[in-house]
């Protein structure tokens, strides 16, 4: 594999675009190799390279490392052969010596609370700064985007905005860009701890709830009593959802959820390349209402990502899903829709009725939308289903009915697979639109309600392995579906919705490839920060990014068309060294690439990527 001097050398290439002609259905292949088989990718003879590596890709399971001590249920073969990290350490070392945040601009010091003898980070600004790694070379990215720096002398770039013993700021780029550039749905300290300390108001969810525990099946006569009781003090929903918040689904580009991958600056340049509509990572409800600050650092947004902005929520019991759309609602009000996680397959959720799960379980799952619902304030409910959870054995028709009738949702996406199918097998669209048939039969009969007709439709949106301009308009043409929810296209390719828009291949350069990885690195600089924590992070994320960016083969080196998901390419190599390198499987190559943006890897960086033998440790 190319180095980095050559790779860098290698960003000289071409720019142009090329349009890729569609051979016609009747086209033969040029010659007819092994590689040909079915699931192959078919890429043209002069880019193969011969050796015996199979590729094998961990899809969404893998990335799910929050909920780690999951496993998939009956691919223990499989699971031995890819050798996946389940147990992957995510903790990078820290700096030796750790700057006090209270002196990150030393013109204007902060007060430390424990003072600096207390204070178990140094409050000596020359031991620190004689401490630190050599600075990177180049302008902070960061300075460069907003005008300063934040990290101030923890920032990795520091010189370039450090003269004199003082940190530079550009005024007028503050400004400016302070006003479209920002992100939301940031929520207060004094709240997280409310809601750790159970102090927080549930005002609406506290009354819901309990009209809700009525509904649940009890054999006790003195429960049944209070039940009845509870019945009768429900009252009506602050917000009918024809007076909440409008969805606009109607044709929209949108992002799936995507735990992991799908974090900010992914979803903010996701935004950049043409989505209409972002979901955050998928959020716990029992965390949340728990005050967790990792849970809550998933509802964040960036200002563009809003309006179209949805958080995706996970629960199994109504109490916790109210409880979390009531928190969400008012601690993060900068969300077009909360979306409920019904489609969930690992293990550790289903065990838990979370997720998939849910789909087995129609009256939970009505109370579950009721009382999210009810608790959403504005923001409307939408859910996320798979057809079942076994194969053979579809529940989605009949649940997305009952759902239509009883459950006051905004949006149903269907992904076209059961649980147990996981990745395996296309996903059924024929099924698809049988369910999105029972949806636009519902709207149609609300139009002849008097008292529904002011409402909304209910949007249907069908999901799973679109990944060319030709997937998505043949979805859309078929009136029973409102538009395409994208996941892993949009990972591999991240500028599928600029394809879709134009209707047609648009074969980018290595150089214009990379130019996005740079994009996704300044944008996570500006997420997590430029000083050593920031940047780790960023290079982590930026890997797992890669570890789908890597898997497109461009179309100039395909036989024929159209790419497929499932394919999978014999060895290949590009048109010049960049595009050979943006397409390497290999780990090492990908650190390669983030140390193009982000600087030379520190000591103590280490990457557990999907496979363990993929690990690095620097
Ligand atoms: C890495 C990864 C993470 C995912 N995380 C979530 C998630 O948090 N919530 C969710 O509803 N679906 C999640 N999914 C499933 C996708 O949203 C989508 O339903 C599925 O990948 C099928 O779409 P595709 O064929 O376009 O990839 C994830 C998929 C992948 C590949």
């Amino acid at each position: 594999m190319s180095d980095k001097r050559t790779a860098e050398e290698s960003l000289q290439d071409t720019t142009k675009k090329v349009h890729i002609e569609q051979p016609s259905n009747d086209s033969k292949p040029v010659h007819d190799h092994d590689h040909f088989a079915k699931g192959v990718t078919p890429i043209k003879k002069e880019f193969l390279v011969s050796t015996d590596k199979q590729v094998v890709y961990a899809d969404e399971e893998s990335s799910l490392d929050r909920l780690n001590g999951s496993e998939k249920p009956q691919a223990k073969k499989s699971k031995k052969k890819r050798g996946q990290n389940k147990d992957r350490d995510l903790k990078q070392t820290k700096e030796a010596v750790k700057l006090c945040p209270s002196l990150v601009d030393p013109e204007t010091p902060k007060e430390c609370r424990f003072g600096a003898d207390a204070c178990r980070f140094t409050h000596n600004i020359e031991e620190y700064l004689n401490s630190k790694p050599q600075d990177v070379q180049g302008v902070c990215p960061v300075f460069a985007a907003i005008g300063y720096c934040p990290n101030g002398l923890k920032c990795r770039w520091l010189s370039s905005h450090y003269k004199s013993g003082k940190l530079i700021k550009d005024e007028i780029l503050c400004d400016k860009v302070s006003k479209v550039d920002y992100e939301v749905n940031h929520i207060s300290q004094n709240a997280k701890t409310d809601l750790s300390r159970k102090k927080f108001q549930f005002d609406t969810a506290d009354k819901m709830i309990l009209f809700l525990d009525s509904k649940v099946q009890v054999h006790d006569k003195t429960k049944q009593e209070l039940q009845k009781e509870n019945a009768n003090n429900y009252v009506e929903p602050p917000f009918k959802v024809s007076e909440k918040k409008k969805l606009n689904v109607k044709n929209a580009k949108i992002v799936s959820p995507l735990t992991t991958v799908g974090n900010l600056p992914y979803r903010r340049l996701m935004k950049t390349l043409g989505a209409d509509i972002t979901y955050s990572e998928m959020a716990l409800s029992l965390p949340l209402i728990q005050g967790t600050n990792s849970e809550w650092a998933l509802p964040k947004a960036h200002s563009s990502e809003y309006p179209g902005f949805g958080v995706q929520i996970a629960t199994s019991k109504h109490w916790t899903g109210a409880k979390a759309a009531e928190a969400i609602a008012k601690l993060t009000p900068q969300v077009s829709e909360i979306n409920l996680n019904c489609g969930c397959p690992i293990d550790l959720l289903y065990r838990q009725g979370q997720g998939s799960a849910l789909m087995e379980q129609p009256p939970k799952l009505l109370r579950v939308l009721k009382g999210m619902n009810y608790c959403s304030g504005e923001i409307p409910v939408t859910f996320k289903l798979r057809i079942g959870t076994r194969d053979n054995h579809p529940l989605a028709e009949n649940l997305v009915k009952r759902v239509c009738e009883e459950g006051d949702i905004g949006c149903v996406t269907l992904h076209g697979r059961t649980r147990q199918q996981r990745y395996t097998k296309e996903a059924d669209w024929s099924y698809i639109s049988k369910v999105g048939q029972v949806v636009r039969d519902y709207n149609h009969n609300q139009l002849d309600d008097k008292e529904q007709s002011d409402r909304d439709p209910i949007y249907f949106v069908g999901n799973g392995d679109c990944f060319t301009h030709e997937d998505w308009h043949k979805a859309v043409s078929d009136p029973n579906i409102d538009s395409v929810m994208v996941a892993r296209g949009a990972l591999i390719k991240p500028w599928i919705f600029e394809e879709i828009n134009s209707e047609q291949y648009i074969d980018k350069s290595a150089t214009e490839r990379l130019a996005l990885l740079e994009q996704y690195s300044k944008f996570a600089l500006q997420h997590w920060g430029s000083d050593d924590y920031g940047v780790n992070t960023a290079r982590r994320f930026m890997c797992e990014f890669m570890s789908f960016t890597h898997r497109y083969v461009p179309v100039g080196i395909m036989e024929r068309l159209p790419p497929k998901l499932n394919q999978r390419p014999p060895t290949w190599k590009g048109r010049n060294e960049l595009e050979t390198l943006l397409g390497s499987p290999d780990y090492r190559d990908w650190i390669k690439i983030t140390e193009m943006f982000l600087g030379p890897t520190t000591e103590g960086f280490s990457f557990t990527p999907k496979h363990r033998s993929n690990s690095y440790k620097s």
